[in-house]
């Protein structure tokens, strides 16, 4: 028994308000990060980030991709300047209609506890009764494609689907924004490919914004409203690229002209800047 499929629906949000300054959800105003050894991780890092949008930060390893997405989540802070959430402090984070979730490159399951409570735990965390938080479980595992895995345990699941059951836990948090650390970097290329068109589809049906890690420049521009391409020594932002794709992106995009001229662009960008 095997449904390897997020829930498709029709896309229900169009492009971002990108000229509308009050749709800033996060925003980095030349952060910096010095690490106690010494690592230069980000060197005056601005960018702003809109309602809406699904910003990709593309770069190689070691140029700040982790160390910038930790500070929107709120998990460490800039050695100068600042981050802003939806144009306050941190303390804006959580009120709501402001919420933040996460998803790490590791699907980190409790191996003890079935799909659902599994799922269940950031409810658990914040207090709310078993009478609320079944549904959001239950509307998040539709979500992700994993309804009838509830009750299976994390070993019964392949390695997608046990990232879509990381995915459904995030989304049980109802998020505003998802933050996303590489999460399908250890996945083979076809599931890889597969949960991308998922998560793609599933960002178009809802109002979402998305930061997401990477590394495969493919997968930015298939997943992206924009692409942050950043370089290392010191990590800083060297571009950013609007990616100009169809609403619905399905196998036709990732052979299309556009497609291929977005990865020849960023392919050009990261190798001038990483080279130097
Ligand atoms: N806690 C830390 N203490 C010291 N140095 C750190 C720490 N975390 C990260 N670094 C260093 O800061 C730099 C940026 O790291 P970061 O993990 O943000 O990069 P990244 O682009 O996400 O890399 P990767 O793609 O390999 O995950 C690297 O040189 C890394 O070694």
């Amino acid at each position: 028994m095997k449904r390897d499929d997020m829930n498709p629906l029709p896309p229900v949000h169009a492009a971002p308000h990108a000229e509308q300054e009050d749709n800033v959800v996060l925003h980095a105003n030349q952060v910096e990060k010095t690490y106690p050894n010494g690592t230069h991780a980000l060197d005056r890092v601005r960018l702003k980030i809109r309602r809406g949008e699904f910003v990709s930060l593309l770069g190689p390893s070691g140029c700040g991709k982790s160390t910038l997405l930790r500070m929107f989540a709120g998990l460490d802070e800039p050695t100068a300047g600042h981050v802003r959430w939806w144009g306050g402090g941190v303390a804006t984070v959580n009120t709501p209609g402001r919420t933040l979730a996460m998803v790490f490159q590791e699907a980190t399951l409790m191996p003890w506890a079935r799909v659902a409570d599994n799922v269940r735990l950031p409810l658990d965390l914040a207090g709310i009764p078993r009478a609320r938080s079944a549904p959001r479980v239950d509307a998040a595992l539709d979500m992700v494609g994993l309804s009838a895995f509830g009750g299976a345990y994390p070993r019964e699941l392949s390695g997608g689907m046990q990232m879509r059951a990381s995915i459904a836990r995030a989304l049980a948090t109802e998020p505003n924004v998802l933050l996303m650390d590489e999460p399908f970097g250890a996945l083979d290329e076809f599931t890889r490919n597969k949960l991308d068109s998922d998560l793609r589809a599933l960002w178009s049906q809802r109002d979402l914004t998305v930061v997401f890690v990477t590394h495969s420049i493919y997968e930015a521009v298939f997943l992206s409203t924009k692409v942050v391409v950043m370089a290392a020594r010191p990590g800083r932002i060297i571009a950013e690229v609007p990616v100009d794709g169809p609403d619905v992106r399905d196998d036709d995009f990732r052979v299309s002209a556009p497609f291929l001229n977005h990865c020849k662009q960023l392919s050009d960008l990261l190798t001038e800047a990483n080279t130097r």
